[in-house]
């Protein structure tokens, strides 16, 4: 596939899609590259509806292939949030620094063994004609008592990834899109890819 649309106005993710994409020789356009302002309300109570949510409304508003992708992060020690409220979680700002802040005063001085964590990460593809369909990718982790690093985005700087002792914000683009939550979810389209790329 020469061009994929992907629904989405985080530029974070459009960095990190163009980046594995461009290894199977796919060009990304986001919804910033249309002159109109588009913001798809995410009223999903999952991961897997508001990726829906996001693909369809694209889709079938300029009848064309589209992905889009719908992501967090889960602590386990907080009952699962920020989960699907994660862009949110402090106030409809969307503010990553105080998103990640609000998580790590939850914590407070929860101990390092209880502070387990992941990333998830749904890709829905919706086809104009064709049956709508999702994949999920995780990455398991906990959270940092600091943040540390300034490469990524949103909670990168308190999550270290199982088998590391960096953050995700400390890890290169190239080590965070080796191992993420998002780079799983996109391998389990590979296959799918490759079909229409023919
Ligand atoms: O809906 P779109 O337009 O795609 O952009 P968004 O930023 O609102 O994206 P989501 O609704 O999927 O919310 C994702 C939240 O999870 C965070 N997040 C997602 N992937 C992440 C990653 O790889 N590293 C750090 N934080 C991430 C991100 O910062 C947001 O706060
Ligand atoms: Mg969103």
């Amino acid at each position: 596939m020469k061009e994929i649309v992907i629904a989405t106005n985080n530029k974070g993710k459009v960095k990190e899609f163009e980046q594995m994409f461009s290894a199977l020789g796919t060009r990304v356009k986001s919804l910033q590259d249309f002159e109109e302002d588009i913001d798809v309300e995410e009223t999903g109570e999952t991961f897997e509806e508001n990726a829906l949510l996001k693909a369809e409304t694209i889709s079938r508003k300029w009848n064309i292939p589209v992905i889009a992708d719908d992501s967090g992060i889960v602590v386990d020690a907080l009952d699962g949030r920020p989960g699907v409220y994660s862009a949110r979680y402090a106030g409809e700002e969307k503010n990553d620094k105080k998103n990640l802040e609000k998580v790590l005063n939850e914590l407070g001085s929860t101990s390092v063994k209880d502070r387990t964590a992941r990333f998830v990460c749904v890709i829905a593809v919706a086809i104009p004609g064709e049956e709508s369909f999702t994949k999920r990718g995780t990455c398991e982790g906990a959270i940092a008592l600091q943040p540390r690093g300034e490469h990524g985005f949103g909670y990168d700087p308190i999550f270290i990834p199982n088998g590391y002792k960096r953050t995700m914000a400390e890890l290169t683009a190239e080590e965070k899109n080796s191992i993420s939550h998002r780079r799983n979810a996109l391998k389990k389209l590979e296959g799918w890819l490759r079909e229409k790329g023919e």
